[in-house]
């Protein structure tokens, strides 16, 4: 495997907490800064010049751009800015190439991409462009390009690019909110907490994320609850529209919001609204163990009426001991605690001994962090898949 050069631009030893950042890192964050300011103007001249002068890549992208636009040449940016943090990196590279695969991406795709990126770097940061970051730059890129494109040739040793599946159960719970069963029409292997990027038939190449709400079933069946947001055509047509017979497109398991059993900690679990779904497939992992271990379920919503899982979360309480659920309504409570999720983990805590795990919309997930770090729980300790960070910065087409 490839690493991330490092100082000398041989392969990396990286950049170690508290080290001192590489020269490369230096001139590439120092390039990220000049054309901050200007990020949309650059993201625009990048998709540009990349259909222009590559006409053939434009049918991989969805027809509307505009959720796109943060999202390759963002996340290029974002694995250029963590050059030196070699481990992370390289993980996050390896799912990302390998999620590539169902976008038909191919390594010969990879020069044209790095040859647009310069381009906009250079037209946008005249200040700190020159020999020195050009080099930089194209270490940086050559080495992410070439971790990406090792994993998805490995990857295509062992799995297909994607799945079909066809929705076999589709339940409205509330207004906007439904559990969509899918049938794959091969083995889908994941762990509980992971999510998946799906298609469906009326948006072709929009891609969205959602997390699995079970754990592995003998049947193989995979369960989504979705909610229909207001401008998320993918949400709304999976709600609204989708019904059973028809098939959508699954990209591979992501995301690292899993358990370690081999661990005795109890387990924080904080999860609003739909953020629920990867929490009771979390609880019935934990339930197919078979292993006492204490698990808090906090289940947060806006008013009672959104709290559609509880009813499944209260069944789970009954029968295991180890289990405790506590709903969480942020206006007109009438039952559980009033409030909002962080307030709620906060009185009933401290959380000393426990791992954290976070889903949900980004505020919630970022208020949580503070609040599990002040009742107890190290931030290393806390996991969530929240788009903020690296691990989710969403490099994908269409993601
Ligand atoms: N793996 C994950 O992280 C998953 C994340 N999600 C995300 O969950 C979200 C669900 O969205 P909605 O239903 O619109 O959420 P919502 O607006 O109904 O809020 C859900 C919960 O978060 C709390 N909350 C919202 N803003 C907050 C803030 N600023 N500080 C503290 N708590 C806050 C609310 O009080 C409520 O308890 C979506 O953004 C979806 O992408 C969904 C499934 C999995």
């Amino acid at each position: 495997m490839t690493a991330i050069p490092a100082e000398d631009g041989t392969a990396a030893a990286g950049f170690q907490q508290g080290r001192r950042p590489s020269p490369d890192a230096v001139v590439i964050r120092r390039t990220l800064a000049e054309i901050e300011p200007a990020a949309d103007e650059v993201t625009s001249y990048f998709y540009a010049l990349l259909f222009v002068n590559h006409p053939y890549l434009r049918q991989m992208f969805p027809p509307a751009m505009d959720a796109q636009r943060d999202r390759l040449f963002g996340a290029l940016l974002k694995a250029a800015e963590h050059i030196d943090d070699t481990v992370t990196l390289t993980d996050y590279l390896m799912q990302l190439g390998r999620g590539h695969r169902k976008y038909g991406t191919r390594a010969t795709h990879y020069p044209a991409v790095g040859e647009c990126l310069m381009a906009a770097l250079e037209r946008f940061a005249p200040r700190t462009w020159g020999q020195e970051a050009e080099a930089a730059w194209v270490r940086a890129y050559t080495a992410i390009s070439q971790i990406m494109i090792d994993a998805a040739a490995d990857d295509e040793l062992r799995a297909p690019a994607w799945w079909q599946a066809e929705i076999v159960a589709h339940e409205a719970r509330t207004s906007d909110v439904a559990v969509v069963t899918v049938r794959p029409d091969q083995p889908y292997p994941y762990r509980a907490g992971q999510y998946a990027a799906m298609e469906t038939p009326w948006w072709p190449r929009e891609w969205r994320q959602y997390s699995f709400a079970c754990s592995p079933r003998p049947d193989g069946l995979l369960m989504f609850h979705v909610k229909a947001v207001p401008a998320g055509w993918v949400s709304r047509a999976l709600v609204h529209r989708a019904q059973c017979g028809d098939v959508i497109r699954l990209g591979p398991p992501e995301g690292a919001m899993t358990i370690d059993h081999t661990s005795d900690s109890g387990l924080l679990c904080v999860g609003g609204s739909t953020g629920i779904a990867p929490i009771k497939a979390l609880v019935e992992d934990v339930a197919e163990r078979g292993r006492q271990r204490r698990m808090e379920v906090f289940f947060g919503a806006n008013r009672d009426t959104d709290l559609y899982e509880l009813d499944t979360f209260l069944e789970l309480e009954r029968r295991h001991p180890w289990l405790s659920v506590r709903p969480v309504v942020a206006q007109y409570a009438t039952r559980g605690f009033a409030g909002q999720l962080p307030e709620a983990v906060k009185e009933y805590g401290p959380w000393p001994e426990f791992d954290g795990y976070l889903s949900g919309p980004p505020q919630m997930i970022r208020h949580s962090v503070a609040a599990l770090v002040s009742a107890g729980i190290e931030e290393r300790r806390i996991r969530h898949d929240f788009t903020g960070t690296l691990a989710a910065a969403g490099m994908s087409p269409g993601a």
